[in-house]
């Protein structure tokens, strides 16, 4: 498999934004336990604060040893004279990703990649080092998703959803119904092109409640991932997202079951009372891989894998 291949698989159950302009968050970020840490240089930062964000950045990625995944989010590279010095500043510094806000078409995502790719080779590093996420904000963005979730370096692709409502002319609701056609869209884009799909931030800090449900549906939705703007919501998601232990033993027994069906060449079988054949083994993979993405098994102590 190549980096990029690896990239579109990685565990990112938690995408925290952190705004760009504050050391403090910056520098206790990776305490909280996020899958993926994302620097904020776009709509945190206010226009007089852009050129402090981007070297606070950074110098943030030089310096700090991260232990997880680092994405930064530029300003627009064609809609604002921020993106293009944000990514030549940026880019020397290794983030693993680079979240292009209110992507609307394949050209801003081009442009992107050369860059990166210039980068990479500058700097020694391998293809696939650093890759693209691209937020859909806006209808004409969402119009152009199935091209832009198959651009080459994007390993994903975020709904932006307060600023698709804008562009929509309405409002957030609990229930999500202004939002559900762009989610189902990008998801399908998403499955389409082979990458994830990452729902859009829960901005009401406090309301549990709301967010415990608003994560359930799309996590059931088939969303990968959501982004998030407080570290209360890391664990919300991460209990919601990384499957149980009922569901981890289960899917163990379908793997060890199956193997053992095939190999005495049967292909539908019964575990726990349930017919299992193909596509609930493809789940049951999954659900497999996502338990030790989490690192709560290891793949050497399966017993089907042996
Ligand atoms: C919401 C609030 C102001 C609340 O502040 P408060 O001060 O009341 O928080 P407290 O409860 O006091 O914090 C307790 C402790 O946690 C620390 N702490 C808090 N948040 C932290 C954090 N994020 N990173 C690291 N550390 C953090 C804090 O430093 C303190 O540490 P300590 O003092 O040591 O105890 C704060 O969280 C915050 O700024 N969030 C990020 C906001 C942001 O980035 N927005 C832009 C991205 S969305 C967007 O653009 C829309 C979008 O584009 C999205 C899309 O595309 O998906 C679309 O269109 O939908
Ligand atoms: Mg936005």
């Amino acid at each position: 498999m190549s980096i990029i291949d690896d990239a579109k698989m990685r565990l990112r159950r938690t995408m925290m934004f952190v705004p760009g302009n504050t050391p403090k968050m910056i520098n206790n970020a990776a305490l909280y336990g996020a899958d993926t840490l994302m620097f904020d240089a776009e709509d945190a930062i206010a226009i007089s604060q852009k050129d402090s964000a981007r070297n606070l950045i950074k110098y943030a990625l030089q310096c700090l040893p991260f232990p997880c995944e680092t994405a930064v989010r530029i300003n627009h590279i064609t809609q604002t004279p921020y993106g293009i010095d944000d990514l030549k500043a940026i880019l020397p510094s290794k983030p693993n990703l680079i979240r292009l806000p209110k992507t609307e078409s394949v050209e801003e995502v081009q442009i992107a990649t050369n860059m990166i790719e210039k980068t990479e080779i500058k700097e020694n590093m391998k293809k696939g080092s650093i890759n693209i996420i691209c937020a859909i904000e806006s209808v004409r963005g969402l119009y152009e998703v199935q091209k832009i979730a198959k651009e080459p370096r994007v390993i994903a692709i975020a709904l932006g959803g307060e600023d698709f409502i804008a562009d929509l002319r309405t409002q957030r609701t609990l229930g999500g119904i202004e939002l559900y056609y762009a989610r189902s869209e990008i998801l399908m884009a998403a499955r389409d092109a082979g990458i994830q799909a990452i729902d859009t931030v829960f901005a009401d800090v406090y309301n549990t409640d709301g967010f415990k449900a608003e994560v359930t549906r799309s996590k059931d939705m088939g969303f990968d991932g959501k982004s998030v703007v407080h570290p209360l919501q890391i664990e919300i998601v991460h209990e919601i997202y990384t499957p149980s232990k009922e569901e981890i033993e289960h899917s163990l027994r379908v793997l060890t079951g199956y193997k053992d069906a095939i190999d005495n060449n049967r292909g539908v079988l019964a575990v726990d009372g349930k017919m299992i054949d193909g596509p609930i083994v493809v789940r049951a993979r999954r659900i497999v891989d996502q338990a030790i993405a989490a690192g709560i098994i290891k793949r050497k102590d399966i017993q089907h894998e042996k």
